[in-house]
């Protein structure tokens, strides 16, 4: 091996879908027979050139500063497929991935069209075989596929589809891969793995195809292999932090020793543990966080100086998570402290994580203020500033002069902008006391809201919105487009809100909604009518696979101008005698899938979207809408990496819903919404929110919450998801049924709710209808047998 340091400047990986979502395109013509495996190889191949290039371009010229981390669909599935720990209801695919071998360019063109296909029915399901499970990766809005493992899992080197062909791409590439241990603790075990299943006990397994890979990529040309482990920035692992530690030493060790430098990067939080103990391996280089994780203290340093003298730490000082513009004088004064406390170290410069997590060039915005752009620092933006700060490590601050000038300009403009600390805004949240975020206690509310709603036991009632029609999205892209006038735009929806209510009172539900036409997404909508927020035009993020959404940025100080819902809901109110539910998006759920101000305490920001919600709430109230929701589905993606953490993030994301909804009537019935399935992690999170109601997933689980729920009692109305909207099967009644009773066992019918997971946005009528016709004969019947 030829013992070289880890590239000055570096980045952990940029974003796979391209400036034009190519990526996209190129994946739905597969999926939709027009073109073959060999052309969507061919076409692949040319967005990874033209990635390269483009880094190449920017700056990031030296050997192996340039990461290889195209996908075609996900990071985890490359690693599932290369290790062969396909699922065995995959069994097919497996053979088809075996078939085509290691290495796609030396198979037949038929063999790479079946790997290829293979690939994506594991990814997307087929028939009644289910997908592989997509969650979140750490605390970001990217989805990964979870991978199953169990003792009929058989590990097997089965090539991949990707990363071969990263190496062949040449010299200046750095492949990139998801570690084995962060591979194994993101596993959940199969279905047959019974209670307790161990699976980091295959990780000698694991590795071992590990050293195929790295032989393959090394014999393929690469120097320098990079493989992230940010399951090590946790604690939520079921594994004793000691074991974890252990797992880590032993694959790298391995690992290490086969030919090829290693870059071990440790993102969305700080693992000091982690880096010590790579340093008794042969690792080459490791990436520490700097945006999200501590600065490692003196002792700290000087401990990692005698440990890795003599090889690189690379500082991801540069965020891969949010689109700043990097104070470049702060970064490079951090970067000089570090290079004082780790004189024998290499110190190179980096982003914090991959910027797979950011849109790829600020260039493209040409609707943005001209001002505000001039805060922001997309990809390629990002990369001159990984480029100008290692610069000014080696050559000092007058080698990036203009860089510097050009950065001190940005923040100025930033701290001197008027929406960005607005006097009104900062009285009215240091204002705020603790009385603003308490309502009467429940026993005080409920009855007050019973009297005025009316309301049967088991009230059946939908999450918010209908399924949004082709006319519906047309009638909003020609508004949006200037061809439809406010007016003739303004009666289509109310159209559309008519439908939705008699479609609902015909079928008979309790509590209705006005089904959120006017929303083209629950969070883009509000930011489009706060203050403080802006849209981009080409911000396009990966969402997972092909799927990209275009979060809003949170810049300035958010005040809400004039009334958001109220129109909406009102007249959806006025068509019918039953209680109409309005619909809000909280707080945190707003903050998780938008890009927010580095500026600002998170809880500030979270208590001023909390008082907007909270006006609007009362314009709600006055209008006449006796029930409003508050939407909290993100609640659970910002907890902390870390349980340390936890109390801090509870008391400002609690505390901003509680403002939001603390100035409630009694008589107002405050509902909220959280779509996961995972409720024993939150449920002290929800208790702590006091909605009178809250509407969970829980149907794809099959009341897997209840024994939480059960074992800790729950006060207020529960609605456990009966109906699994992510899946177009209609469910019969006798399943709701069932999945009711045992709700009833769990609960006691006078807390149930009976509603569906999530909103009915993306089904279409036609599973609508027939879904919540059932919905409401299951609650009728079970309503019947608890009299
Ligand atoms: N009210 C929203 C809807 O029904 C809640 C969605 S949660 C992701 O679409
Ligand atoms: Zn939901």
């Amino acid at each position: 091996m030829t013992e070289q340091h880890f590239p000055s400047a570096s980045i952990l990986g940029y974003p796979r879908i391209g400036v034009h979502r190519e990526l996209k395109r190129v994946l739905e013509e597969f999926w939709s027979g027009k073109t073959n495996g060999v052309q969507l190889m061919a076409t692949a191949n040319q967005l990874r050139c033209s990635r390269t290039e483009r880094m190449h371009a920017l700056g990031l010229t030296e050997s192996g500063s340039i990461p290889e981390d195209f996908s075609y669909y996900d990071q985890v599935l490359d690693i599932i497929e290369a290790t062969g720990a396909v699922p065995t209801r995959f069994a097919k695919e497996r053979e088809a991935l075996a078939e085509a071998g290691p290495d796609l360019w030396h198979a037949s063109d038929a063999q790479t069209t079946a790997a290829l296909e293979a690939l994506f029915t594991i990814a997307r399901g087929e028939g009644a075989r289910p997908a592989l499970e997509m969650t979140k990766w750490f605390d970001s809005n990217y989805h990964y596929l979870v991978p199953e493992i169990g003792p009929e899992t058989k590990f097997e080197w089965l090539g991949s589809t990707r990363p071969r062909a990263a190496a062949l791409l040449g010299e200046g590439v750095r492949p990139v891969l998801v570690g084995p241990v962060t591979f194994l603790l993101l596993s959940k075990p199969s279905a047959k793995a019974g209670e307790g299943y161990d699976i980091l006990a295959r990780l000698p397994e694991v590795v071992s195809i590990y050293e195929a890979l790295v032989d393959d990529l090394v014999a393929a040309g690469a120097t320098w292999v990079q493989f992230d482990e940010p399951a090590l920035t946790s604690d939520r692992w079921e594994y004793p932090r000691e074991r974890i530690i252990a797992a880590l030493t032993d694959s790298y060790r391995r690992l290490s020793v086969r030919g090829a430098n290693l870059l071990v990067a440790l993102t969305y939080g700080h693992a000091f543990d982690a880096v010590e103990a790579l340093a008794a391996t042969q690792v080459q280089a490791v990436a520490i966080d700097l945006v999200k994780g501590k600065t490692p203290a003196a002792s700290t340093l000087a401990a990692w100086d005698k440990a890795w003298a003599g090889r690189t730490i690379a500082a991801g000082i540069v965020s891969g998570r949010n689109v700043w513009r990097t104070n470049l004088r702060v970064a490079l004064g951090k970067l000089r402290e570090l290079q004082k406390g780790l004189p024998q170290v290499h110190l190179s410069v980096t982003t914090s994580t991959s910027l797979q997590h950011v849109p790829i060039d600020v260039a493209k915005e040409t609707k943005l203020d001209p001002q505000i752009k001039s805060w922001l620092s997309f990809a390629d933006q990002k990369i001159e500033e990984v480029v100008a700060l290692a610069k000014g490590l080696e050559q000092g601050e007058e080698g990036i002069a203009a860089e510097l000038a050009a950065s001190d300009a940005a923040v100025a403009s930033r701290q001197e902008h008027p929406g960005v600390k607005r006097s009104d805004v900062r009285k009215r949240t240091s204002a705020v006391t603790d009385a603003d975020r308490r309502r009467a206690p429940y026993s005080e509310r409920a009855p007050e809201q019973a009297e005025r709603l009316h309301l049967p036991t088991l009230p059946t009632t939908t999450i918010g919105s209908f399924p949004q029609t082709v006319e519906i999205r047309k009638a909003r892209a020609a508004h949006r487009r200037g061809e439809l006038s406010y007016a003739d735009y303004e009666q289509a929806m109310k159209a559309e809100i008519e439908h939705v209510v008699r479609v609902q009172e015909r079928i008979g539900l309790d509590v209705l909604v006005h089904g959120e036409a006017e929303r083209n997404d629950m969070v883009q909508y509000f930011a489009e009518n706060l203050e403080g927020f802006a849209t981009t035009v080409n911000g396009w993020v990966q969402s997972y696979g092909s799927r990209c959404t275009r979060p809003s940025i949170l810049w300035g100080d958010v005040v809400r101008e004039a009334p958001i819902t109220v129109k909406w809901s009102s007249y959806a109110q006025s068509l019918t005698d039953k209680p109409l539910k309005g619909m809000l998006t909280g707080p945190v759920t707003i903050m998780a899938w938008s890009f927010v101000r580095d500026d600002e305490a998170p809880g500030e920001v979270a208590d001023q979207l909390g008082l907007a919600l909270r006006d609007e709430i009362a314009d709600l109230e006055e209008a006449g809408i006796p029930v409003v929701q508050v939407d909290e589905p993100a609640i659970r993606e910002l907890l902390p990496l870390r349980k340390a953490d936890e109390e801090e993030y509870l008391k400002w994301s609690v505390g901003s819903f509680r403002l939001a909804t603390g100035g409630a009537q009694n008589k107002t019935q405050i509902h909220t919404h959280l779509c996961y399935s995972d409720f024993k992690t939150v449920i002290d999170a929800v208790d702590r929110l006091d909605a009178d109601v809250t509407s969970i997933e829980a149907s794809r689980s099959r009341m897997e919450i209840l024994p939480a729920i059960r074992e800790r009692g729950f006060e207020r109305g529960l609605g456990p998801g009966v109906w699994d909207i992510h899946s177009p099967r209609v469910p019969q009644v006798d399943e709701i049924v069932r999945l009711l009773e045992a709700a009833v066992e769990g609960l006691g019918v006078e807390k149930l709710w009976v509603n569906p997971d999530c909103g009915l946005k993306t089904r279409a009528y036609t599973e609508t209808i027939p879904s919540l016709e059932n919905l409401v004969a299951a609650a009728k019947q079970v309503r019947e047998a608890h009299k």
